[in-house]
């Protein structure tokens, strides 16, 4: 079995992510989305998170445009592009064929009220130029709700990717991950892992990470 890996979104102190680092966290996210009490550029510059020695540093963007994400990824030195918004094919291509290979892409999915077979289409729309999809809760706020959704729904679907497990994910309700007949690739945590927004509570994290070590022994 694959271990799974864990995600730490809406990262936005140097101490904290060097922290992070040390306990071995696969994936650090950093938000680019002004609206996002995360907002990263608020705390640090693309120079500072460029030189964070770390191989799967994720940019999250919210319809932002191609040259936006691209100049950003660029300066910041981002290995991982989320796409948290509304964009479409079209834009996925453009904005892959310009990256070129190296960077990866995951696409979000939020999921609200939809069918299983609308959230289907949804995702069989998805270029295969994506690398993983993230499932998140539906919000107005686009993401860093703390809420979960029913993840009921992803056994009444064919996942063609490997996926990140999101929204209000914490140390109540990861014991339900057995649940689901497709394993996420990864965990993605924020908000129920806080302080206050973008000042993590490492203690909690560290608690997460063994917990998540012991549920999937078992599964
Ligand atoms: O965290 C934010 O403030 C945010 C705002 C707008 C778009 C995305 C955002 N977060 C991206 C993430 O990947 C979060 O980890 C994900 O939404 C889950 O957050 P939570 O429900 O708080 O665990």
């Amino acid at each position: 079995m694959t271990q799974l890996k864990l995600k730490v979104c809406g990262l936005t102190k140097l101490d904290q992510i060097q922290e992070l680092i040390n306990l071995d966290v696969d994936f650090l996210g950093f938000i680019f989305y002004e609206k996002s009490p995360r907002y990263v550029l608020d705390h640090l510059s693309l120079k500072q998170i460029s030189e964070i020695n770390h191989q799967r540093k994720v940019g999250v963007f919210v319809n932002e445009s191609v040259k936006g994400i691209v100049e950003v990824a660029s300066e910041a030195q981002l290995d991982i592009i989320q796409l948290h918004g509304n964009e479409d094919d079209k834009f996925i291509l453009r904005l892959r064929e310009i990256i070129g290979e190296n960077i990866k892409i995951i696409k979000v999915i939020r999921i609200g009220n939809q069918t299983p077979d609308e959230l289907q289409k949804t995702i069989n729309h998805q270029p295969s130029t994506i690398d993983y999809i993230l499932f998140d809760t539906d919000s107005k706020a686009f993401g860093g709700t703390g809420k979960t959704f029913d993840w009921n729904i992803l056994n009444e679907i064919e996942i063609p990717f490997p996926y990140f497990l999101s929204g209000g994910i914490s140390t109540e309700n990861i014991h339900q991950l057995s649940t689901l007949n497709y394993q996420p690739f990864s965990l993605d945590i924020n908000s129920k892992f806080e302080i206050e927004p973008g000042k993590k509570d490492l203690e909690k994290v560290k608690e997460f990470l063994l917990l998540i070590k012991n549920e999937t022994s078992s599964i």
